[in-house]
């Protein structure tokens, strides 16, 4: 459950994201491909090499997904909802990877914004992933 308080700091924190949001989407799924090489299985059909215009493409498209997660704060799931169905009656993506993701995209932020990425960014953003990977997942059951 986001409290007012992480609300006001997620939000703050993607307008540092925000001019960079294209590139951040993309490092955080080269990271994800590279660091946890099982999620490539998802993306058979994708050119996963480095500098792979798809990932290009498909990372602007993740990123632009959690900014509008974050412009729906008080309804994430609704916000969500087709992408929700998307992940589980077809693509079946096992919901544990959705962890992978976020940490590889929590790295982008720490390794971008440094100091300004604050352990309270870090521990709100972290609640806004799960609440976000949460509603990827709820329609699995
Ligand atoms: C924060 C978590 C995630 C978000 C916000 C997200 C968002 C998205 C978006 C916006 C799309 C494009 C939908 C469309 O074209 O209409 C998509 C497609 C897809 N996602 Fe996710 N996703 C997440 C996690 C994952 C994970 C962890 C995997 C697998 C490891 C995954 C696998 C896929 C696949 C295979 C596609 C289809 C790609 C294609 O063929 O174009 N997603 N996702």
């Amino acid at each position: 459950m986001l409290t007012a308080d992480d609300k006001k700091i997620i939000a703050q924190l993607w307008e540092k994201v925000a001019g960079h949001q294209d590139e951040f989407g993309n490092e955080a799924l080269q990271r994800m491909f590279v660091t946890y090489p099982q999620t490539k299985t998802y993306f058979p059909h994708f050119d996963l090499h480095p500098g792979s215009e798809q990932v290009r493409s498909h990372g602007k498209k993740v990123a632009a997904a959690l900014g509008n997660a974050v412009k729906s704060l008080d309804n994430i799931s609704q916000a969500l909802s087709e992408l929700s169905n998307l992940h589980a009656y077809n693509l079946r993506v096992d919901p544990a990877n959705f962890k992978l993701l976020s940490q590889c995209f929590q790295v982008v932020l720490a390794v971008h914004l440094g100091k300004d990425y604050t352990p309270e960014m870090h521990a709100a953003f972290d609640k806004f992933l799960s609440a976000v990977a949460a509603v990827l997942a709820e329609k699995y059951r």
